[in-house]
Parts: C-alpha cells; sequence; structure tokens
C-alpha cells in the first residue's frame, strides 16, 4: 500500500491501487500513425493483425478527452525517421537488421521512401487523434521513446513522475519506454484495453504480466478516467 497523500486520487489498478496528482500525470499516446493503426499502414503490410487497433483507437480518444479535462499532460509519440532514412541507421545499427519497416521496404523495393518516413502518410497520426493545443508531440527514431528525445526533459520540467501509456505496440514502443521509465524514476500504469499488441495475442499477455509483476501497474481505460475524473481533494 503506497502511504496516503492527501493531494491525490487513486486509480484502481493491479497489483495495487496507485495514487496520482493529475499534474504529476502524463496520458501516454505510442505511435498513433497511419503505419500502427490503419490499413495499408506499415504493420498491416508487414503481415501484422491490426484488428485491435480500432477499438484503440476509440479508448483513446476517451482517455485524451478526460485527461485534458482533468489538467493530465496528454503526450503523443510519432515513430521513424526522415524521408532519406539518415536517421534510422545503417548496417552498423541493430535497427537497420531488426525494423521490420526497413526489412520490408529492402524486400518490396516499390514501398521504399513509404515506410515510417517523416511527411508520408503512413508517419502521420490517424485523423481520428488529433493533439490539441497544450498536447506535446514527440518525435522518436527508436522504440523507446527516452532515447535521442525531448521527453525526459518536457516531463521534469513538468514535474510529471507518473505516465499512463495507451498506443500500438504493447510489447515493442510501450514496454520498451514504460522500461526506460521506470530506470528513470517515473511511475507506469499500463491502461491494458487500450493498446494493442504487434504480433500473437500472448504478447500482450506477457507484457500485462511483465508491467504487473516487475515494472508498473496494469489499470483500464474505464478506471484511469473515472480516478482522474474525481476532484483531488
Ligand atoms: N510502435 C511500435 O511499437 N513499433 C513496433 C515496431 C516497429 O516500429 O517496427
Amino acid at each position: 500500500m503506497f502511504p496516503p497523500r492527501p493531494d491525490t486520487v487513486t486509480v484502481p489498478a493491479r497489483p495495487e491501487a496507485i495514487p496520482i496528482a493529475a499534474r504529476e500525470t502524463a496520458l501516454i499516446v505510442v505511435d498513433m500513425q497511419n503505419a500502427y493503426a490503419s490499413e495499408g499502414g506499415y504493420l498491416d503490410l508487414a503481415g501484422f493483425d491490426i484488428g485491435g487497433a480500432a477499438g484503440v483507437i476509440e479508448r483513446i480518444k476517451v482517455l485524451t478527452a478526460a485527461a485534458r479535462a482533468a489538467g493530465v499532460t496528454v503526450v503523443y509519440f510519432q515513430n521513424g525517421w526522415d524521408a532519406d532514412y539518415q536517421e534510422a541507421g545503417g548496417p552498423g545499427s541493430p535497427n537497420w537488421w531488426k525494423s521490420n519497416a526497413l526489412k520490408t521496404m529492402r524486400e518490396k523495393p516499390e514501398l521504399q521512401g513509404k515506410l515510417l518516413a517523416r511527411g508520408g502518410w503512413d508517419y502521420d497520426l490517424v485523423d481520428a487523434l488529433t493533439p490539441q493545443p497544450g498536447d506535446l508531440v514527440i518525435p522518436k527514431p527508436r522504440y523507446s521513446a527516452f532515447f535521442n528525445t525531448s521527453l525526459d526533459s518536457a516531463l521534469r520540467s513538468r514535474g510529471i513522475r507518473n505516465l499512463a501509456f495507451c498506443g500500438i505496440a504493447t510489447n515493442v514502443c510501450v514496454e520498451s519506454t514504460l522500461r526506460d521509465g521506470f530506470f528513470l524514476e517515473y511511475f507506469g500504469i499500463l491502461l491494458e484495453d487500450a493498446c494493442h499488441q504487434a504480433g500473437p495475442e500472448f504478447l500482450q499477455q506477457a507484457t500485462v504480466y511483465n508491467v504487473e509483476k516487475f515494472f508498473g501497474w496494469v489499470s483500464t481505460t474505464a478506471d484511469f478516467c473515472g480516478a482522474i475524473s474525481q476532484k483531488e481533494p
């Protein structure tokens, strides 16, 4: 049990409820780009099932509205690189070997320049999730948003200590960023029904287990929105 704090609301979560203050909390919307959530985007073209994306978009709409109303900072990530893929790294980077977007473009040269390139449709956030004034949009070149980005400074300068995660993919960029946040002393909350995995369903369960047991807390859209909508005492 956390010691009681007078200025917090309590988010129902596993393994235990977690107290948060809205002004010390960010809703982290991971990579809700056409690449990850739209038919014809990178994940779809690379053969991943994006069937869960539509439901995730609907829940993120609810989360972002509740967060803004409660004074929780909304942060959108956009994953990808410059149009010439300099930032993706060449064969000297493990990213060049492991990125399924880069591999797909090497296998299908007609896609070259189309996947995850800044300025293109694949890189854009889905139309249904448009950042509003006051939201932050942070580009990121690797799975973890703490690497080579302004994220840590942006959070620390605002006094943010708690990160509630939604988006795609649970087992890649969501988990990578939540884990790195743990090492930087951020409290990570995975909103399990507002995330979707890249790959088989057991990967969603694996991340949920990892977070609940080792790296943070697991909650839901309804429980998080219910908690932040209460007035802090
Ligand atoms: N946003 C993500 O979780 N991305 C996963 C894979 C990739 O970007 O290749």
